[in-house]
This record gives structure tokens, C-alpha cells and sequence, in this order.
């Protein structure tokens, strides 16, 4: 545990246990939570990846069940090198994402860098005994997810030209959708577990709450959402190679039934920017929940799996 933790009970997540966000508690009804995130774009239009990194950076918030309140722009740009309406569009595309979140641009930081890179920095607040951890899961509760996965390989086939108009701007439309609404909903249900999936992919981060709540977790890989033409892009070879890392660091994490085959175990394990909230909770509020979810616009969210007493911080995946 690090020193200053260990002096100090005020510190309600950090980098002992670490989470979506660290949380420092305020006071016995209000604890502040603060994230970070930045990256170079994922896809061409700038207004699109100001709002994407936004909905990415503010998913971390509502990946522990807090509300965000600020936030600071951190942005790397050249405007020698690049035409600065850009940047204004990067910009705009970020604040209106805050708008929608209810939150406020408070500042911000900017370098000169001739690789343009965008994220925010967000502050948001929660009540101390409602705080959604990685770890919390129970044997019985069921996993929620509540967008697609298969979204790094598609930015990745935008970067080779392989996407028709319609197919990058359905892939946008799912990384610049906020989480807030599914996190909203969630609230009123027994949350035993929360994370947000991103750039270790949906198994990637389905492991961290298995070792955080050492549970085994099972995953049916024909209930797990994932956008169209990923199977067909993959199978081309498209995949990143951050996801080829996801699938050799979790080998020996995962067991995979014959009837998964190999591309289906690559999108399980796609690095994903601005992805769902992957969330245990117990089995007699799953259904209620998936279609409280779906009446609230969160078209896409499926039960993809349960948590099990066997095989702590291992996870099985049936197709
Ligand atoms: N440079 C760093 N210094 C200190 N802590 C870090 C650093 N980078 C990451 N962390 C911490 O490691 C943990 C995991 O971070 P990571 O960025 O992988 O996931 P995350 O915060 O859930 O973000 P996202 O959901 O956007 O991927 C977090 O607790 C984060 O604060
Ligand atoms: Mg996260």
C-alpha cells in the first residue's frame, strides 16, 4: 500500500485497490471523484473525437457511480501545423458532450505538440456508501454490459479505409453515447460491481473484476453485443495490436469451449475507447433492470454472463 494511504482513512479508492477513479471522501454524505484520460484520435472528424474523448473520460465517473460536476481540457496541438479550427471543433464536440453530462468546463492545459492528443480531466461526486467498485461481485449475481464491443477493430479498419460512411458513423454513435443514462438507471438497483470497458477489452476487464472480487465469472459469448461487420473485418486481419496484447496477457486467464472460435475470442478481447459499463448485479434484478435499461434508450444492453464461486479471477466462455 502506498505510504500516504496508509495514513490516512479519507482515501476511499486509490492506488492500493485501483479503480475507474480515485475517490477521496469529504464528508460522512459527499466523496469527490477524479479521473483522467487523454489519446491522439480515433477517428477523422475532429467535432466526433472531441466528443468521444469526452464520453470516454466521463464514463470513468459513472463507471463508480457518481455524477460528474467539472472538468479540465488537457489538449496537445500544434496550430502552427494544423489549421486551429480544428481544435475549435475538438473543442466544441467535448462541450457539448459536458453540456449533455450536466457537468462544467472549469479549464484546462495546452502544448504545443505537433501529434494532436485530447482528453479531459473530471471531477464528480458520489455518496460514500454507494461507491461502485471493480471488486464487490457475488457468486449468483449476473454481468451486465451495456454497449457493443468490437470498436478498436473497427477505428482501426477508419485508419486502413475499410469502413462504408454509414458503418464509421455507427461505430462514432456508440463511442460519443454517454454512460450517464445506463448509470442513472442502474442507481436504483443493487450494483454489487461496476467497471467501464475500455482499452483492455471486455474480457480485460471482466478478469479485473474477477480478481478484485476474486470470483470466477462465466461469459456466453453468443449473448455478448457486438457491432455488425466485426466478425467480417477481423477475419481480414483487422485487428489492433493492442488487442492481440489483451488476448496474450489474458491467456492464461480464460477458458474458452470449443465452439468459441479463434476471431470470436479476439473481439471478446478488442480494445475498446468509450465502451459500455460491464456491472454485477444480483440475478432477481437482472431482467428488470435490462429492460428498465431498454426502455431508457440503452438499446444495446444484454445479460452477457454470472459470477460463480469456482474458479476465482478465471473466467469461462461458453458460445
Ligand atoms: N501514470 C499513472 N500514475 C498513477 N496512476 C495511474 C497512472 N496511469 C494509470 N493510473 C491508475 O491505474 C488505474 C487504471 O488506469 P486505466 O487508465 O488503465 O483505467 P481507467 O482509469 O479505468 O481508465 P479507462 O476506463 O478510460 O481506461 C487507475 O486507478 C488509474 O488512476
Ligand atoms: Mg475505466
Amino acid at each position: 500500500m502506498p505510504r500516504e494511504e496508509e495514513e490516512r482513512d479519507d482515501i476511499l479508492v486509490g492506488l492500493t485497490e485501483p479503480d475507474d477513479a480515485g475517490v477521496i471522501r469529504l464528508s460522512d454524505e459527499c466523496a469527490l471523484v477524479q479521473t483522467v484520460d487523454f489519446f491522439t484520435p480515433v477517428v477523422d472528424d475532429p467535432y466526433a473525437f472531441g466528443q468521444i474523448a469526452a464520453a470516454n473520460s466521463l464514463s470513468d465517473i459513472y463507471a463508480m457511480g457518481a455524477e460528474p460536476l467539472t472538468v479540465l481540457n488537457l489538449v496537445a496541438f500544434s496550430v502552427n501545423k494544423l489549421d486551429p479550427s480544428l481544435l475549435v471543433d475538438i473543442l466544441r464536440g467535448a462541450a457539448d458532450k459536458v453540456k449533455e453530462a450536466g457537468a462544467v468546463t472549469i479549464g484546462g492545459h495546452s502544448i504545443d505538440d505537433p501529434e494532436p492528443k485530447f482528453g479531459l480531466a473530471v471531477t464528480g461526486q458520489v455518496h460514500p456508501d454507494r461507491i461502485w467498485r471493480k471488486g464487490g461481485a457475488r457468486p449468483g449475481d449476473r454481468l451486465i454490459l451495456t454497449k457493443p464491443v468490437g470498436v478498436g477493430i473497427h477505428t482501426t479498419a477508419i485508419k486502413r479505409g475499410a469502413l462504408r460512411d454509414e458503418e464509421i458513423e455507427r461505430v462514432t454513435r456508440v463511442m460519443a453515447a454517454l454512460n450517464r443514462d445506463a448509470a442513472r438507471v442502474m442507481r436504483s438497483y443493487e450494483i454489487h460491481a461496476c467497471t467501464d470497458v475500455t482499452g483492455f477489452g471486455l474480457l480485460g476487464h471482466a478478469y479485473e473484476m474477477s480478481r478484485a472480487g476474486q470470483v470466477g465469472l462465466e461469459i456466453d459469448a453468443r449473448e455478448v453485443p457486438v457491432l455488425p461487420r466485426t466478425d467480417e473485418l477481423a477475419r481480414a486481419g483487422i485487428v489492433p495490436g493492442g488487442t492481440r496484447a489483451n488476448a496474450r496477457w489474458l491467456a492464461d486467464r480464460l477458458s474458452f469451449s470449443e465452439d468459441v472460435d479463434e476471431v470470436m475470442r479476439i473481439i471478446l478481447c478488442d480494445a475498446v475507447t468509450s465502451g459500455g459499463l460491464l456491472a454485477a448485479v444480483p440475478e432477481a434484478q437482472a431482467v428488470p433492470l435490462l429492460e428498465e435499461l431498454h426502455r431508457n434508450g440503452v438499446a444495446e444492453a444484454r445479460i452477457i454472463g454470472r459470477v460463480v464461486s469456482d474458479h476465482p479471477a478465471h473466467i469461462r466462455i461458453t458460445g
